[in-house]
């Protein structure tokens, strides 16, 4: 599978070099307005291939994301220390304008997945320049807060990672609702195996996981300057998902005609990922609080799209 990514900085290189240890892409397209830049990153990731799988990793203008079945989006600014998702909103749809066009002209027809933040506007803003099906085009949303909660929640309880299922959902952002009350270990109810594993999610170890997930990107950022490998890793798993057509259900940001009662609203929901692109979305079962944060988040959205006339 050919894989683009407009924007090789920390997200699009980390994205890059999953992609390149995962094998999950057969050919690699770096593209950036800083040509140099580019091909310096496809000349490092390609230097890993040895010790990997066989992908070609190359750099070039749009025109070289011909053929290209999936393109990643991580093009833009990104957060200063303190700075919200929500500021880099303007900035970055500009870039966007011109970003989809050429990106269109080169590929007529693939599969945008958007990282750029915020990642749900942005969504909305791809969906509307590119014109795509449904389903076709939609952002990595709260993948990467759904990491950070099951492996938080992994820690607490001293279980695996993979064997927590539960989702965080709406916003990738501040208003983002961690789904508490249908998350699972194996089979079973989270609350059921904490207690009979002697860790209770006592109100406060719910309140520090809430922070921890709620707040990584910011501390991140004030430590290193910018997240990278958990969404590098992130966008390299939707890609293997759709290069192996799985099935698999993540939660990722798409244009939902309905959520919470708010129409037309960009957010992140569980959705089954496979060779089309996004196919279907699984309601989650929720309660009430949860309901109302949801509700809350989707409203949030809502307003910011419509100051954009999305
Ligand atoms: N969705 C998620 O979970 C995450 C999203 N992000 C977002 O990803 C985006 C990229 O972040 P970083 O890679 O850290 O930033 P970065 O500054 O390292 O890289 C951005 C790249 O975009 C390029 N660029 C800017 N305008 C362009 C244009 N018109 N055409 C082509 N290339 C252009 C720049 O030259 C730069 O190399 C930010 O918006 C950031 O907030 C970051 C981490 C996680
Ligand atoms: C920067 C960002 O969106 C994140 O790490 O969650």
């Amino acid at each position: 599978m050919k894989v683009g990514i407009v924007g090789a900085g920390m997200v699009g290189s980390a994205a890059g070099y999953a992609l390149a240890l995962t094998g999950a892409a057969s050919r690699i397209v770096l593209v950036d307005r800083s040509e140099a830049l580019a091909l310096a990153q496809a000349q490092d990731i390609a230097h890993a291939v040895p010790f990997a799988s066989a992908v070609a990793v190359e750099a070039g203008g749009y025109e070289a994301l011909a053929g290209a079945d999936v393109v990643i989006l991580a093009a833009g600014v990104g957060q200063k220390p303190g700075e919200s998702r929500l500021a880099l909103l303007e900035r970055n749809a500009a870039v966007f304008e011109d970003v989809i066009a050429a990106v269109l002209r080169a590929t007529p027809d693939p599969i945008l997945l958007v990282a750029t933040n915020p990642v749900d506007v942005m969504t909305h803003v791809t969906a509307k320049l590119a014109g795509l099906a449904p389903g076709r085009v939609f952002g990595s949303g709260t993948i990467l807060d759904t990491a950070r909660f099951r492996s938080l929640v992994a820690h607490h309880l001293g279980i695996a990672p993979h064997s927590i299922h539960g989702y965080v959902l709406g916003e990738h952002g501040d208003s983002e609702v961690l789904g508490w009350s249908g998350a699972r270990v194996g089979s079973e109810p989270l609350a059921s195996v904490a207690a009979q594993l002697g860790c209770a999610i006592t109100a406060d170890v719910r309140a520090r996981i809430d922070d921890g997930v709620r707040r990584a990107a910011y501390r991140i950022i004030e430590g290193k300057g910018a997240t990278n490998y958990g969404i590098g890793a992130g966008l390299a798993r939707i890609v293997q998902a759709i290069g192996r057509d799985e099935g698999a259900v993540m939660s990722l940001s798409l244009v939902t005609p309905e959520v919470a009662g708010v129409q037309n609203v960009a957010l992140s929901l569980p959705r089954v990922v496979g060779a089309g692109g996004l196919r279907s979305t699984l309601m989650p079962t929720l309660d009430a609080d949860e309901i109302a944060a949801l509700a809350a988040s989707a409203r949030m959205l809502r307003d910011t799209s419509d100051a954009l006339g999305l």
